[in-house]
Order: C-alpha cells, then sequence, then structure tokens
C-alpha cells in the first residue's frame, strides 16, 4: 500500500498529528480557557473516540501514502489511559521512523519510561514561565512549575530527548523570553518560542497580543548573541537560531509573522476521528465513519488520498496577506 502522494501545491504527506483525547488538565487561557471549558462542556464520550485500533489502523494507512513521523497530541495525551499500549502498536508500522508526543509534562515522572520503552522517542513540553505566578494565570491555575520541571526531567532520565515549547504572550509573558533562553541553554534543552496564534474562536486572540519572530530573537540577542542555523529537514515548523558561544539551539515558531504554509506537510486527525488538512481548517473530513463501516483499507486509503491531492490549505499565509494592513484581526469566523 506504499503510493506516497502530493497535494495541490506540491507538499507531499509526511506527518501526521493524532489526537488522543479532547479533555485536558489544564485550562490554558490561549488554549481552553476555563470560561468556555467549563464543568458543562461537553466533551467527547467514550465511544465517540477512535480506539487505539482504529488509530493504529488509520496511521497505517497514512505511513502507506508517505507519513513517516507521528505526533501524539490532545488535549493532554497523557490523559488517555494506557497511552504506551498505543505507542506500542504504531512502533512497528513499516515507514514510521518517528513518534513524538507533545504534552504539558505533569504526568510525565509516572509515564516516561513507559513511553520510552514503547517506542517515543521524543517529546515536546509545554512551560510558559518560570514564576507560579504568571504560569498559573496563563494555565487557569492547574499546576505550578516545578511539576512540568519535574515531567521534563524524567523525561530525560528515560532517554527522551526533550524540547520546550513557550507560547508568548505580550504583557502576560514575553518579560521572561531571555529569562527562558538562559534557563534552557544551561540545561541543554531546545526552547522554541511560539507566536501566539489565533486557533479556535475562545482564546481572545489579538494581533498586538503577539511577539513576533524578529522582537522575540532581538531581545536574546542582545543578551546571548544567536545566529541562524539550518532545518533539520525541509517543512520544519521552527526556525532555528543557535548561540554563538555554546552552539546550543533555540527555535521560533512564527506561524503569524513569518508562515510556513509553503512547505507543510501536515494531516492531523482529531480525537473523534476527523481528518484536518490544516490547524485553522473549519472543515474536516469524518474517518470514523469510514472505518466503522464495511469500506476496506484500500478504499479509506483512498479516499484519504484524494483529500490530500485536493488540498489547497495556506491558512497562515493568507491571514498575513489579508491582515497586513489591520491592527486587529476579528477571528470569530475560523474554525478551531
Ligand atoms: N500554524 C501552524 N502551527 C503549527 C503547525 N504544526 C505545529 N504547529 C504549532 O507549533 C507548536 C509546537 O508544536 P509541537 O506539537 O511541539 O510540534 P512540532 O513543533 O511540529 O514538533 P517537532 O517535530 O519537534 O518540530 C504548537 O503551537 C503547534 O500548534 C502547523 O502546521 N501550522
Ligand atoms: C494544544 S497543545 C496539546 C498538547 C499538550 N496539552 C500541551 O500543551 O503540550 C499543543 C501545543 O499547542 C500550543 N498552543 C495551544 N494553543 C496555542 C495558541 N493559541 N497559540 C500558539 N500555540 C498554542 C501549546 O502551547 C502546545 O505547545
Ligand atoms: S495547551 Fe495543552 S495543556 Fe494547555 S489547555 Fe491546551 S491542551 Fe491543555
Ligand atoms: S496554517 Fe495550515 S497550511 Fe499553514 S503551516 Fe499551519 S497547518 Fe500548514
Amino acid at each position: 500500500m506504499n503510493n506516497p502522494v502530493q497535494d495541490s501545491l506540491d507538499r507531499p504527506l509526511r506527518d501526521l498529528r493524532i489526537s488522543v483525547t479532547d479533555k485536558c488538565n489544564f485550562r490554558c487561557r490561549y488554549c481552553m480557557p476555563a470560561g468556555i471549558f467549563g464543568p458543562d462542556y461537553p466533551f467527547l464520550p467514550k465511544d465517540k473516540v477512535l480506539s487505539f485500533e482504529e488509530i493504529a489502523r488509520l496511521a497505517e494507512m497514512f505511513a502507506g501514502l508517505g507519513v513517516t513521523k507521528l505526533r501524539i497530541t490532545g488535549g493532554e495525551p497523557l490523559l488517555r489511559k494506557d497511552l504506551p499500549v498505543l505507542i506500542g502498536m504504531l512502533k512497528p508500522i513499516p515507514g514510521i521512523t518517528d513518534i513524538a508526543l507533545t504534552t504539558n509534562g505533569v504526568l510525565l515522572p509516572k509515564f516516561a519510561a513507559k513511553l520510552k520503552e514503547a517506542g517515543v522517542g521524543r517529546v515536546n513540553v509545554s512551560l510558559d514561565s518560570l514564576h507560579d505566578e504568571t504560569f498559573r494565570y496563563m494555565n487557569g491555575n492547574r499546576s505550578g512549575v516545578q511539576a512540568v520541571l519535574d515531567g521534563m526531567e524524567a523525561a530525560a532520565e528515560a532517554g527522551l530527548q526533550v524540547k520546550v515549547n513557550m507560547v508568548v504572550q505580550k504583557g502576560v509573558n514575553d518579560h521572561e523570553i531571555v529569562e527562558m533562553a538562559a534557563f534552557f541553554k544551561a540545561r541543554k534543552h531546545i526552547l522554541r518560542f511560539i507566536e501566539f496564534m489565533d486557533v479556535g474562536n475562545s482564546n481572545g486572540w489579538r494581533l498586538d497580543d503577539v511577539m513576533t519572530k524578529q522582537e522575540i530573537i532581538q531581545r536574546i540577542h542582545g543578551e546571548m548573541p544567536v545566529e541562524p542555523a539550518d532545518p533539520l529537514y525541509k517543512g520544519e515548523v521552527a526556525s532555528k537560531f543557535r548561540y554563538k558561544d555554546t552552539g546550543e539551539e533555540l527555535g521560533v515558531i512564527s506561524s503569524v509573522s513569518d508562515a510556513f504554509c509553503s512547505s507543510c506537510t501536515r494531516a492531523r486527525i482529531s480525537a473523534e476521528g476527523t481528518l484536518y488538512t490544516c490547524l485553522f481548517a473549519s472543515k474536516g473530513y469524518d474517518l470514523r465513519d469510514k472505518l466503522r463501516s464495511d469500506l476496506t483499507d484500500e478504499e479509506i486509503q483512498a479516499y484519504i488520498a484524494d483529500i490530500w491531492r485536493g488540498r489547497k490549505d495556506r491558512y497562515s499565509e493568507e491571514r498575513r496577506s489579508q491582515t497586513k494592513d489591520l491592527p486587529k484581526v476579528e477571528m470569530s469566523h475560523i474554525g478551531g
């Protein structure tokens, strides 16, 4: 079933981001604000969420279409019961060379060793601040900083490569850019600064709140000189830099100020099995129904291939060109 596909802008399908749950133990204001994702929020019932068998079946079909990298995400993926069992099912899929996890980190002390043993190679751990007051403000008062640092340490001890994700919001945590950079430079973890994005409809995004790649790098360069570094592969999400003195790496994910759609090779599957061809897509394609029908793998794979061939998404590039003269962007028309 090896039949690599390219979309209408000649972008191959290389990465599959799999959300294994829509639930989370944090309430980050920029992602799941507590006011909206409250106690009555209708999270998916269990029977609507893809089973491990269904996820593995899909992953195999995607691998046949050219996917080599799987990223497990969520919600908080470590809330999904028995996640290492799923990893063990994904690991032997022919063509898959990289299985990674993105997590808020607090459950890593419990799971890091099991994840490594099952086949995860690396984890990206999100941490927006080194100070409890700011961090708790940003995560809806769900965790202090030390619990996440403990998670990173557990992952590193288990032999997982650890990178750190910091979403930067002007006036909230941008004063910590240099401190975070110095902290993780000393610990030799690659820190990636993420421009606050207008995902979904609920995070109150304003262009004014975005610290751009240029502003972030300027601040760091003023204290610890950096220079651009080469990407590891074409289509890497983060722009890379290195410190001139130690050569340690850092990155910036500049979806707003410097979009990277032209090399975007990523497909996404939500927890209920909907395929999205862009992080900002308003329309998805139901794969769960297909999996639960009597269609064969070949037929479902052909359906996915057709969707990919028709793909035109370049949301971040379009946002830039449509909004470059506007001081603010109203994002309420964009799907999650
Ligand atoms: N706009 C946009 N943002 C993305 C895309 N892929 C990842 N991101 C964002 O990049 C940030 C970091 O994502 P991660 O889950 O750590 O994944 P990654 O950066 O691709 O990970 P690596 O494989 O380690 O490079 C998150 O804020 C994601 O939402 C993409 O295709 N488009
Ligand atoms: C949605 S989370 C899911 C995985 C896990 N719960 C975590 O926080 O790492 C994946 C990544 O998206 C980032 N993210 C969420 N909302 C964002 C936004 N509005 N802008 C930029 N990045 C965002 C998070 O910081 C995290 O690094
Ligand atoms: S960014 Fe991650 S940890 Fe924060 S609310 Fe979203 S899913 Fe949860
Ligand atoms: S905005 Fe869409 S097309 Fe552009 S890089 Fe992100 S996921 Fe890919």
